[in-house]
């Protein structure tokens, strides 16, 4: 039997399920149309590998190969190492044997132990569930709603000091090298020492014909010589000092470089106690959120704790995530990611937050050269002309290259921090070197893999999309840059495979297309991105954010390759700050509109692919149900005493139910609704004051990673009135 597969995942869009998922289910259940539901959070990732729990992103991964899947996807943390670990001690205290995370694993049971985890660690999801290339964009409607509703982009200020420090150098944009190999091969990674001697990295890399490989190297002296100065500059130039990576997703390289900016900060520090630390196990690439609690167990651990004092007293004035609580952007790795936090900045006039919780212009440290362009790109337009207008700018959806881990998504295990100096080098399997560099201990190699399906798909993603939309289409490709020229190649072998007649395409550095793109929306014209992975995850914040003030309201859709389709909600991530705010206040400002946009293609597929003309009909209703929702401004307000998550739940479902009380493709739907649509019209107020009642108190949902379903089902219901209805239908 054909069955739509809702995922519980975490914090806020899992809290969001308990509230929309009973709705969507009693409706759907009306229409014959079967719901699953697979719970693929951190913590259920956890108990899984430990034989506590099913591995459902395993059943998943494998479903999304076939034609049948459904799969409608929530944003799911991507767990940093903090992150990680405070899962595991939240379930060890629920009463789940489950292993310590270890640290420096030195017995076969620990590196056994250690590989589980670091299956669960980072992005370890998205690149398991996306068969699929990234087709990314605002609807028509919600496009339409931020013109007539445009938040506020602010001006950069007149002579603003906000820049972006990148090294353009030693760094793994400058050091790429890359191959498309010819037949199917085995490969291996080896480092051949300075001594002679030949280890190993990975071996079994089993690559296919067309296959775009490539490699490169972040240089670790550079790397700290580029921060020494950064960090300089921004005293000097008397600017918060900020730093934007992606330690989540780019889940081996990025920690790595977050601890090398730790440790360029507190320099002072780590010189001195820099062996106490380590035989303490606190490790840079933690964060300072994860040491500074952890010195309390050491002897000297006041006088490190007053030395880290010193040098931030010393050092540039530092940008802070939370001002308030003392979270300094320099505390835990996956709370300065890239993607949100430079459109965040964009988005506020060049501003970030420093100590005091004022806003100061910055130095935007992105180390690596090969995306950092495109921000001071924006940067620059938007000091030259003013900030972006969201009541008349055009907007720029992305087709994104990821399916079968594309690129830099797959990079992770095959990733090195490098041991000994030497030279590292990518062999076929009759020993043809088909890459190498000449690495010093410390340096950071990665290499990538991009199977040549997933590229045509991709081309063809981005013709069908400029088709559909009349919109150019530009493909975000630096041809300088070893990996981009192989992908131009495929591009300019395969646009040919379809009819391009009349359409606009061009290929363009990532630069270039920035201001190309910005240029156009000025205008009120639209672009399509089309990007790689990586790009596809910054474009996907930056132009939502700066058009419509957030990506959650943006359509995410995978077309799996094998026919099935996999719905994502929302551009967004998990929204950590929003849980605080409920368990604090019990009030969830995660606006779900993504979620409902992810339903109504899911529901078409399901009509589909089970033949079920019921299906369509709900799909169809709740599209225009949804068209009222934006109409009516029923999205979550930030603030206390608004409607919250929960009450836009309840007037999605009531404009819902009386869409499918009006149709008249299908008698029997519409009146099975009728009733359900009178009770809750005539419940509107009752319902409204339920859900506001219970605001303004601390909430609890009896745990964080690892939630207690009952209580966290009763927050999120807390209107007797809805419940009824609901439950009753
Ligand atoms: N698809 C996925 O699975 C993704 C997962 N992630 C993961 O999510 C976690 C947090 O990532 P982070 O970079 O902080 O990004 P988030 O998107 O979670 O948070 C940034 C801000 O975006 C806004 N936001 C995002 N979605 C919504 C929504 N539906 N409703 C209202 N506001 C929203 C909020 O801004 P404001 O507070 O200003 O309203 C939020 O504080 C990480 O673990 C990350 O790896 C991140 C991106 C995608
Ligand atoms: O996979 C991840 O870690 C996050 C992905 C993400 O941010 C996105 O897809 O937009
Ligand atoms: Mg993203």
């Amino acid at each position: 039997m054909s069955s739509i597969i809702y995922t519980h995942t975490d914090e806020a869009p899992l809290l969001a399920t308990y509230s929309f998922l009973p709705i969507v289910e009693a409706y759907a259940a009306k229409a014959g149309v079967n719901f699953e539901t697979r719970d693929i959070s951190v913590a259920a990732r956890i108990l899984a590998q430990f034989g506590l729990a099913d591995d459902a992103l395993a059943e998943l991964g494998a479903l999304a190969k076939t034609p049948e899947a459904n799969i409608i996807k929530l944003p799911n943390v991507s767990a940093s190492i903090p992150q990680l670990k405070a899962a595991v001690k939240e379930l060890q205290e629920k009463g789940f044997d489950v292993p310590d995370y270890p640290e420096a694993p030195s017995t076969e049971e620990e590196k056994e132990i250690r590989a589980k985890y670091d299956k669960i660690k980072g992005s370890a999801v998205n690149p398991v569930l996306r068969e699929g290339n990234s087709d990314r964009r605002a609807p028509a409607s919600v496009k339409n709603y931020a013109k007539t509703h445009p938040h506020t982009n602010k001006a950069f200020t007149e002579g603003s000091k906000t820049s972006v420090a990148t090294m353009g150098a030693h760094d793994f944009a400058s050091n790429e090298k890359s191959v498309t190999v010819a037949a199917d091969d085995t490969l291996s990674i080896v480092l051949e020492t300075a001594a002679g001697d030949q280890v190993v990295l990975k071996d079994g890399l089993k690559v296919l014909a067309g296959e775009i490989i490539d490699a490169t190297k972040m240089e670790a002296a550079h790397l700290q010589a580029f921060l020494r100065n950064a960090i300089a500059t921004a005293k000097a130039t008397d600017v918060l000092f900020s730093l934007h990576l992606k330690a989540t997703m780019m889940k081996v390289s990025d920690p790595i470089i977050f601890g090398h900016v730790v440790k360029a900060f507190f320099e002072p520090v780590f010189e001195q106690y820099g062996a106490d630390l380590a035989a303490a196990g606190l490790s840079a690439n933690d964060g300072l959120g994860s040491i500074l609690p952890g010195l309390d167990a050491l002897p000297n651990g006041a006088e490190i704790k007053a030395a880290f004092e010193k040098a931030i007293a010393d050092g540039p004035r530092m940008s802070y995530v939370n001002s308030d609580k003392g979270i300094t952007n320099l505390h835990v790795p996956s709370d300065v990611i890239v993607d949100a936090s430079m459109p965040a900045l964009v988005r506020n006039g060049g501003r970030l937050w420093g100590a005091d919780g004022g806003e100061d212009d910055t130095l935007a440290v992105i180390p690596d050269s090969s995306y950092a362009g495109v921000y001071q790109a924006v940067i620059e337009d938007c000091k030259e002309h003013g900030p972006l207008d969201p009541a008349t700018i055009g907007t720029v959806p992305n087709v994104g290259l990821m399916a079968q881990a594309a690129e830099e998504y797959g990079s992770h295990d095959k990733t090195f921090e490098i041991a000994e100096a030497g030279t590292v080098r990518i062999l076929a399997a009759d020993g043809t070197v088909l890459i190498e560099h000449d690495v010093e201990a410390g340096d950071i190699w990665r290499a990538c893999q991009t199977k040549d399906i997933p590229v045509q798909d991709w081309v063809k993603l981005a013709v069908t999309r400029a088709r559909a939309s009349g919109m150019p289409a530009i493909f975000w490709l630096n041809e300088s840059r070893a990996h981009d020229a192989e992908i131009i190649k495929k591009v300019n072998a395969y646009l040919p495979d379809h009819d391009t007649d009349g359409l606009e395409i061009k290929i363009l550095s990532p630069e270039l297309a920035t201001s190309y793109s910005l240029a156009r929306m000025r205008r009120g014209e639209d672009t399509i991105s089309v990007t790689g992975n990586v790009l596809r995850d910054y474009n996907t914040d930056l132009f939502p954010i700066l058009e419509l003030g957030t990506s959650a309201k943006m359509l995410s859709v995978v077309p799996l390759i094998a026919g099935g389709g996999l719905f994502e909600t929302g551009a967004g991530g998990s929204a950590p700050k929003h849980v605080q705010q409920l368990v604090e206040e019990d009030y969830l400002r995660w606006d779900s509109l993504g979620e409902f946009f992810a339903l109504v293609p899911s529901l078409e597929k399901y009509a589909e692919q089970a033949g079920a003309p019921a299906a369509q009909v709900l799909a169809d209703t709740l599209d225009r149900a949804t068209g009222t929702f934006l109409n009516e401004d029923r999205s979550p307000g930030r603030k206390l005493g608004s409607t919250d998550n929960r009450g836009s739940h309840f007037y999605l479902a009531l404009y819902w139910a009386e869409e499918v009380a009006k149709q008249t493709d299908d008698a029997a739907l519409a009146a099975a609704f009728g009733p359900l649509a009178k009770t809750l019209r005539d419940n509107e107020s009752v319902i409204a004051e339920e859900l506001i009642a219970v605001q303004g108190k601390p909430a609890d949902i009896g745990g964080y990673y690892y939630p207690d379903a009952e209580k966290t089902s009763k927050v999120m219901r807390p209107s007797a009135t809805l419940n009824e209805a609901i439950d009753s239908f």
